[in-house]
């Protein structure tokens, strides 16, 4: 379990996490959504101990992480893959880890090899491993200690499309066996695979969480009109977030409130749906429609 409550830091003036609060409970996988600089790394560094926070606070498993007496044990992290030792090799790397968790050390080969590490990747040196291969042997870090809780900072970067769908398989087995998940990222369409709950992040401010369907049939309402310019401009006076999509705009508000505001403004529409049909990409572009511009024009 991480709880985290009314979590907030400001850089100076700055406020690049604004009152985040959210649970991610065993047996599931969330999903940190945002785009970039919304603040993901930011509140995940917090929750691990690594950033203090300005107000609020975070606990794992019922404790602040720099509390848990071995927190390798606990939680899996992943913040960051390139910072790993790069003159040792994969083997080593875990073995040391292993040491210092008081891990057994036949753990360090299955863990590699659980990992898709093989024998000769191993005995290389972490320098010479692409950026998937040091996601891989961060995602070994995180499992050595055989932790119930994982916190993963965008951990496809770098995977291929046949080792993002091997990781999605790896976490989804973790939750199903009771672990709890939380992962960031901004592939929405991973998140959308394998998460249970998401938790949609958009200028340091948290704009939409829940569970991940309950979200996707309400993710905001898709309008078109044959004078587009005009729609766009009465949306924009009815103060209604709006984001360009595939086949016409994306309104974070219900459709009673978009049809009223083209109504007031004598634009006859072509289409007026709910998006939710569209996918996570849609709705995450709708929610993040206004935090992505405060973030644009700052
Ligand atoms: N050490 C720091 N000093 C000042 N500002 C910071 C610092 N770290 C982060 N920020 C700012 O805080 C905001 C949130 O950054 P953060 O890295 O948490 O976002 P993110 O959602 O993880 O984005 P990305 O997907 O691009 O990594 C950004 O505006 C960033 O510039």
């Amino acid at each position: 379990m991480i709880d985290v409550a009314h979590l907030t830091k400001r850089y100076g003036r700055h406020t690049a996490v604004d009152d985040v609060s959210f649970r991610c409970e065993p047996g599931t996988v969330t999903g940190f959504l945002g785009p970039n600089g919304a603040g993901k790394s930011t509140t995940m560094r917090m929750i691990c101990g690594l950033t203090p926070p300005s107000g609020g606070a975070a606990t794992v498993g019922g404790r602040p992480y720099r509390e848990l007496p071995n927190p390798g044990r606990e939680v899996g992290v992943l913040l960051d893959a390139s910072a790993q030792h790069a003159g040792r090799t994969g083997r080593e790397a875990l073995a040391v880890a292993a040491a210092t968790m008081g891990v057994e050390h036949r753990r360090v080969a299955a863990t590699l090899d659980l990992v898709g590490l093989n024998a000769v990747a191993a005995k290389r040196r972490v320098r010479a491993y692409s950026l998937g291969m040091r996601q891989r042997l961060g995602l070994a870090h995180a499992l050595l200690g055989d932790p119930r809780v994982l916190i993963l900072d965008e951990p496809a970067n770098g995977l291929d499309p046949e080792g993002i769908f091997w990781m999605r398989g790896l976490l989804r087995d973790f939750a199903d066996r009771g672990g709890t998940v939380l992962l960031s990222s901004h592939l929405l369409r991973e998140v959308e695979a394998v998460a249970d709950r998401l938790v949609v992040i958009g200028g340091g401010r948290i704009v939409a969480q829940g569970d991940k369907d309950e979200l996707l049939a309400g993710g905001g309402t898709l309008v078109r009109a044959r004078d587009a310019a005009a729609l766009r401009g009465a949306l924009h006076r009815a103060g209604l977030p709006v984001t360009e999509g595939t086949d016409g705009l994306l309104v974070r508000a219900d459709a009673e409130a978009v049809g009223q505001a083209a109504a007031d403004a004598g634009v006859a529409l072509t289409e007026l749906r709910p998006a939710g049909s569209g996918g996570l990409e849609q709705l995450f572009l709708t929610l993040t429609a206004g935090a992505s511009t405060r973030e644009a024009v700052r």
